[in-house]
């Protein structure tokens, strides 16, 4: 019996007690997950810094901060996220109780990618905990200092038969796939993503794919480019290019090209100093055969901006390419690096077409100060998100869905979609025994008569919110009714002011007026 099948029925046998199933249980795995966090945090730095070469400022930045605010917002809103959610019904289930429950799936395989190596494993794990899964964490091995941690020190925190940590590389991976799981998490690249979809599909399992792809950034002629080449710098060298959601090429006017590339080359020094080799803020790429890759990618490409690399240090500095094509090397795949390549076209036409013709990206960037330039790039392209103006902040907004389509993934998470995205959103329709004469439309002998009322009943859709409204205001009315019946009886000559029933000679002060 392998290792990794144990630890499955393990997960599952815990997970059958139904202990997660109470939300103060929840509760109290999430809050020692945030106390895991805060208490470790210089073990999970170290490890960071040991993997990419991160600051320790820059961690809690990129990894912590997001996975706390994910662990706040679910402490908050589980009680309102797992209660029943009633839903509008039609006049023949009127009278009926008909909701959705939220309940737990089951056992989730959570696979996680390098580049974050915490946020990225972890931050599934909240919406797992808190949907009351169980949650087999399989973090990659290519950062091993962050696998080993996660593996000796998460069990001391969480409850270690429900939430195990497995390392391992590909093998170990594969062999976790074998299993029955009631959904898999996977973050990575497309071509494990149809592996994991593939071992899937034999239990028949749902799954999360949080993929990349290559993320276009349009810069507007005419907007601010000084701004803009600020935060696109910062989006694209920040963990040096290995971000998901990194802008992965400009596309830009010839007229503009040399702008942009001045702007970015002034931001890199004013980020990174002149030698961002020994900066801390700058970190390496994550391994030599990233570097070799990297490295290939620029050949044949014009670099404008840095270049420079040391192979022993894992060491590419920020670099911006300019005039590149579309059949360029550096186009032919996700960069995932610290490689900026600009692409010049006519404008906005070309650019929507350009990005059309390519797999829908995880995110599309657009810089302008046209409002309904970039509303017409919204509604002529498709992505997994669109931001405007900025790169890489909607990660931090828990309101939104995170995730890709088509190419760029499948399914999403952050705040209550990854709660849902863990969750089986079950119907529930309770109907009474009572009323079997209104049944008899749908019982046969069907006839005309019977199937234009069940036309009627089944096609009328009833707002049950409206109708609580409604029936609060009848309700309220029936009520004033009766005190004006009241007060007829009680006051007979008693007079009205505005709002106020005045029994008659009584003084109503501040501006009303007197009784005479
Ligand atoms: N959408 C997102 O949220 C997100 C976040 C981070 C990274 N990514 C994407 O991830 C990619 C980079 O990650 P990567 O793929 O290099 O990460 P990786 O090499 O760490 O692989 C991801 C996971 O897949 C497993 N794996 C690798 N090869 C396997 C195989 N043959 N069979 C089974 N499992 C296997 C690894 O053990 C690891 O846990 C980029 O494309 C990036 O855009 C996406
Ligand atoms: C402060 C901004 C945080 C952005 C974090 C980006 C994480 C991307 C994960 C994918 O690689």
């Amino acid at each position: 019996m392998s290792r990794e099948l144990l630890v499955v029925q393990r997960a599952r046998k815990s997970f059958q007690t139904g202990k997660t199933k109470p939300l103060e249980y929840r509760i109290h795995q999430l809050k020692n997950l945030r106390r895991f966090i805060s208490e470790r945090q210089g073990d999970i730095t170290e490890a960071v810094r040991r993997d990419l070469g991160k600051s320790e400022n820059g961690t809690q930045l990129f990894e912590t901060l997001g996975l706390e605010g994910e662990i706040n917002l679910a402490l908050e809103k589980l009680s309102e996220w797992a209660a029943p959610r009633m839903v509008e019904k039609n006049l023949l289930t009127i009278s009926d109780e008909v909701y959705v429950q939220p309940e737990p799936l089951g056992v989730v395989l959570i696979i996680g990618a390098w580049n974050y190596p915490w946020a990225i494993t972890l931050q599934p794990l909240v919406g797992a905990i808190a949907a009351g899964n169980a949650a087999v964490i399989k973090p990659s091995e290519v950062s091993s200092h962050s696998a080993k941690v996660m593996e000796e020190l998460l069990p001391l925190y969480l409850d270690k038969d429900l939430y195990p940590v497995v390392t391992g590389g590909v093998s170990e991976t594969q062999e976790l796939l074998k299993q029955r799981f009631d959904h898999i998490f996977y973050t990575g690249g497309s071509a494990v993503g149809k592996i994991v979809m593939a071992a899937a599909s034999c239990h028949l399992t749902p799954v999360t794919l949080e993929l990349g792809g290559k993320s276009p950034c349009y810069i507007d002629k005419n907007c601010d480019i000084r701004v803009a080449c600020r935060r696109i710098t910062w989006g694209k060298f920040v963990n040096c290019g290995q971000t998901c959601i990194a802008p992965d090429f400009i596309l830009c006017e010839p007229s503009v090209q040399s702008q942009v590339v001045e702007e970015i080359q002034k931001c890199i020094k004013e980020f990174y100093t002149d030698n961002p080799e020994t900066f801390e803020d700058y970190g390496r790429i994550i391994n030599q055969r990233h570097f070799k890759r990297l490295m290939a990618l620029m050949e044949g490409s014009t670099v404008a901006v840095g270049g420079a690399s040391d192979e022993s240090q894992c060491y590419i500095a920020p670099t911006v390419l300019k005039d590149v094509t579309g059949d360029s090397k550096v186009m032919k795949e996700e960069i995932f690096g610290p490689l900026l390549p600009i692409i010049t076209v006519s404008g906005v036409d070309e650019a929507i077409r350009f990005i059309n013709e390519r797999e829908k990206p995880l995110v599309i960037y657009v810089f302008s100060q046209d409002n309904k330039l970039i509303k017409r790039v919204i509604a002529e392209t498709s992505s997994g998100a669109l931001l405007a103006n900025d790169c890489l902040v909607h990660f931090t907004v828990s309101a939104l869905p995170f995730g890709g389509v088509g190419n760029s993934g499948m399914g999403c998470y952050h705040g209550r979609y990854g709660f849902d995205q863990l969750s089986h959103l079950r119907s529930c329709l309770i109907k009474q025994l009572k009323m079997e004469g209104v049944n008899s439309m749908r019982y046969p002998p069907h006839s005309a008569k019977k199937l234009g009322w069940a036309r009627f009943f089944m096609l009328k859709q009833v707002n049950v919110c409206r109708l609580r409204r409604m029936a609060l205001l009848a309700t309220m009315a029936g009520l004033a009714a009766f005190l004006v019946q009241v007060k007829e009886v009680k006051y007979p000559n008693s007079v009205q002011r505005g709002d106020c029933v005045c029994p008659p000679g009584m003084k109503v002060e501040a501006g009303s007026t007197k009784e005479d």
